[in-house]
């Protein structure tokens, strides 16, 4: 079910024509829908019905606190990467016993923030850190529950960027090593083993390289029970792509992929954690521009929009690929022309499309990049001091602005001139 529908020829965000927010809030922007956002949640959650489970919302994938506190509002975990992400979760209502803490470089800050404020398990990614986690949670008086990474050595098939299971990729502990580093970690009074964590990749669209990469984990708890560990909890990570064009073939759904974890894991009595970001809201956001300027070069014509790589990195970083489509439908049999689709940033890479066939569009048009909810706003900058472009929120026929644009001065009052000038 589309959020983003075309409805009486105009673009509508739920039942909030687009355009009457871009009349309020100007271009570019940022929108997304209450619906989508917890239709896809509840997608996970349905999928992994029967099973005990926690779905565990990667919050870095779009971080807004109205979003986050729709989602935990809906019962969502959070997985939380930074100690700024642990303090979003917090700020939202997520109780600490839903929060995983993941990522290859915890501070000793983050680990006593997240010790002292609750949280359900630490995703430890090396021996180093579990010694430090150790050190600080033994100084605090408690013991951490722990989890630690395993990397399976698996293609994702994925983009290269974004594959993190592969050995030579920097994340999790090789898993032919996981024995002694469970060992090691069973040693230090101030861990709880708890689980096993895995996470191969981002944009998945084939259940093969998880299926392997679960077996894994599967044959790997039984040799950890066998060791005489305790293995209650099974953290699967995220991954599972979303289609970006109309056209692709669908990716594996939600339902199929849980239907999957029963099969490979089912018999093993864990409770089950996910960590999806990109499904969730993916396709839950749109960033809305205006056609700056139609200029026509050498054999090609250029749309000029006022959104730029700033704004949505995700063409310039993966070449990664948004649909865009005009506000208003265009007629039906329109004959469409190609454009490079571009932002007024000062470098080539500001391309968002080459060649991209759509229908005419002038000067003051306004288009909408799909699938733009997970990894766009969170990766924006001011690059070009072009202000943080500003998210909205629908839900039904209302919308809130939850993020609004910066102005000119507060952007130039953040910085501040030392006393010698
Ligand atoms: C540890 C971890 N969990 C979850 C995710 C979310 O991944 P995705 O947005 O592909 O579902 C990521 C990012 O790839 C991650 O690094
Ligand atoms: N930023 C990446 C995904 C990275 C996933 C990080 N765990 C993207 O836009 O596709």
């Amino acid at each position: 079910m589309d959020h983003f529908l075309y409805k009486d020829g105009a673009l509508c965000a739920e039942n909030v024509p687009v355009a009457e927010i871009a009349a309020q809030v100007g271009t570019p922007f940022y929108c997304y829908s209450t619906a989508t956002l917890l239709r896809h949640f509840r997608l996970f959650d349905e999928a992994l019905a029967g099973i005990d489970h926690v779905v565990c919302y990667a919050m870095k994938a779009a971080s807004n606190q109205a979003i986050l506190t729709t989602l935990a509002q809906a019962g969502a975990g959070m997985d939380v990467v930074s100690g700024g992400e642990y303090a979003r979760a917090i700020a939202a209502g997520v109780p600490g016993e839903k929060i995983v803490f993941s990522g290859v470089g915890k501070t000793r800050e983050e680990m006593r923030a997240a010790l002292a404020g609750g949280i359900r398990q630490f995703n430890l990614e090396s021996e180093p850190e579990m010694e430090v986690l150790n050190e600080v949670a033994t100084a605090m008086g408690v013991v951490a529950p722990v989890t630690v990474r395993v990397n399976p050595d698996v293609d994702a098939k994925t983009h290269a960027k974004i594959a993190t299971g592969k050995s030579e990729n920097k994340f999790g502990i090789p898993i032919a090593r996981a024995r002694a580093v469970y060992a090691h970690a069973a040693r230090l009074p101030g861990l709880k083993v708890v689980g096993i964590d895995v996470h191969i990749g981002s944009q998945l669209t084939d259940l093969e390289p998880f299926r392997q990469a679960y077996r894994k984990v599967a044959d790997l708890t039984r040799a950890l029970r066998t060791d005489g560990h305790v293995i209650d909890r099974l953290d699967l990570g995220g991954g599972l792509g979303i289609p970006y064009t109309r056209s692709n073939e669908a990716p594996p759904l939600p339902a199929e992929y849980g239907a999957m974890i029963r099969e490979e894991l089912g018999d093993l009595g864990c409770e089950i954690e996910i960590e999806p970001g990109r499904l969730i809201a993916g396709n839950a956001g749109i960033m809305v521009s205006k056609v700056i300027y139609m200029k026509s070069g050498e054999g090609r014509d250029f749309l000029i929009l006022d959104g730029a790589m700033n704004d949505l990195v995700r063409p310039a970083m993966y070449e990664a690929h948004h649909d865009i489509i005009p506000v208003i439908e265009p007629d039906a049999g329109v004959e469409q022309r190609p454009y490079d689709i571009v932002g007024p940033v000062c470098e080539s890479g500001d391309t968002f499309a080459k060649q991209r066939m759509m229908p005419p569009l002038v000067a003051g048009d306004l288009v909408a990049f799909r699938s733009a909810g997970a990894y766009g706003a969170v990766m924006a900058s001011e690059y070009n001091t072009r202000p943080l472009v500003p998210e909205v929120l629908v839900h039904e026929d209302q919308f809130a602005v939850i993020r609004a644009r910066p102005t000119f001065d507060e952007m130039i009052n953040r910085d501040t001139i030392p006393a010698w000038l």
